[in-house]
């Protein structure tokens, strides 16, 4: 398992991206989507990936050397509606998984779905007196948004969302929180890493896989893809089990725009 260390700038590390796409045939790039490809916003509802960054990714796309995928924490329809082209799609922090055109669910999710309602629905009423205050079913996982709440409120909410699954799951869910959301899913093992590595299986010899990916969720894919892949932490946060870190979703258009134009030519010719 890899140790987290503080991630390099990517800024000073393309000749080392170079050096580990070298050696390889073809590469797995897999993208997370909120904060990484579409700037955080306070309504889920507006976020959108830059312009920039859909061009290249539009032009990796098109690269048969290239296979892409978004690995989200969104719905799978919901993420797929927001970034169109990829072949593969991860839904739901890896819960729901799209390859061409088969979707696979996790059984287990699919089996807790529908206490998640109830959950939900009772957190709706139970946290109806907050400000701001947003809960997202998203069928195999729930979201409490806390981003617009005033932040004199939101420990009270996460302890009372925490008391909800506790008293209406029926130990079948539990908590765990991201950027500004406390987030409700099956407890299970089962993270953005497993779906990640379910890709990486599929993929011929030769592949290397890159991740990108900002948030707590996606430490697991960084593990996932260690150490022979290539992880990039969008942000400021350290330790993380990504090599290389950038600062925003703009660096990330940067990036994605250098590995079309120029990073894919240190790919072995087939
Ligand atoms: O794995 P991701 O693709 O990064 O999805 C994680 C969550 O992203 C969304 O919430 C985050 O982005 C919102 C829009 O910028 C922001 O308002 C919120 O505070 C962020 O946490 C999405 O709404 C969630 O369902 C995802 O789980």
């Amino acid at each position: 398992m890899a140790t987290d260390v503080s991630p390099r700038p990517l800024v000073d590390s393309y000749d080392d991206v170079r050096a580990r796409l070298a050696g390889s045939r073809r590469l797995l790039c897999c993208l997370d989507f909120d904060g990484t490809l579409a700037p955080i916003v306070e309504d889920p509802d507006e976020a959108t990936a830059l312009p920039a960054t859909e061009r290249a990714l539009a032009s990796l796309v098109a690269d048969s050397r290239v296979t892409t995928a978004i690995v989200s924490g969104r719905a799978l329809a919901d993420v797929r509606r927001r970034i169109a082209g990829p072949r593969l799609y991860a839904g739901n922090h890896g819960l729901e998984l799209a390859r061409d055109e088969s979707i696979a669910v996790h059984p287990v999710a699919r089996k807790r779905a529908k206490r998640l309602g109830v959950v939900c629905s009772v957190l709706e009423t139970v946290l109806d007196p907050v400000p701001n205050i947003r809960i997202e079913n998203k069928r195999l996982t729930g979201t409490v948004h806390v981003r617009t709440v005033p932040a004199e409120a939101r420990p009270l909410v996460t302890r009372l969302t925490r008391r909800t699954v506790d008293r209406v799951g029926e130990g079948t869910l539990s908590v765990s929180t991201g950027k500004r959301v406390i987030e409700i899913g099956p407890s299970i093992p089962w993270g953005k890493g497993n779906a990640v590595a379910l890709l990486e299986a599929d993929q011929p010899p030769g592949t290397t896989t890159l991740y990108i990916g900002d948030d707590v969720t996606d430490e697991s894919a960084f593990r996932a893809i260690a150490p022979d892949g290539i992880g990039i932490r969008v942000g400021q946060a350290s330790p993380s089990a990504a090599a290389y870190r950038v600062s925003s979703p703009a660096d990330v258009a940067t990036f994605l725009e250098w590995l079309d134009s120029t990073g894919l030519d240190a790919l072995e010719q087939i």
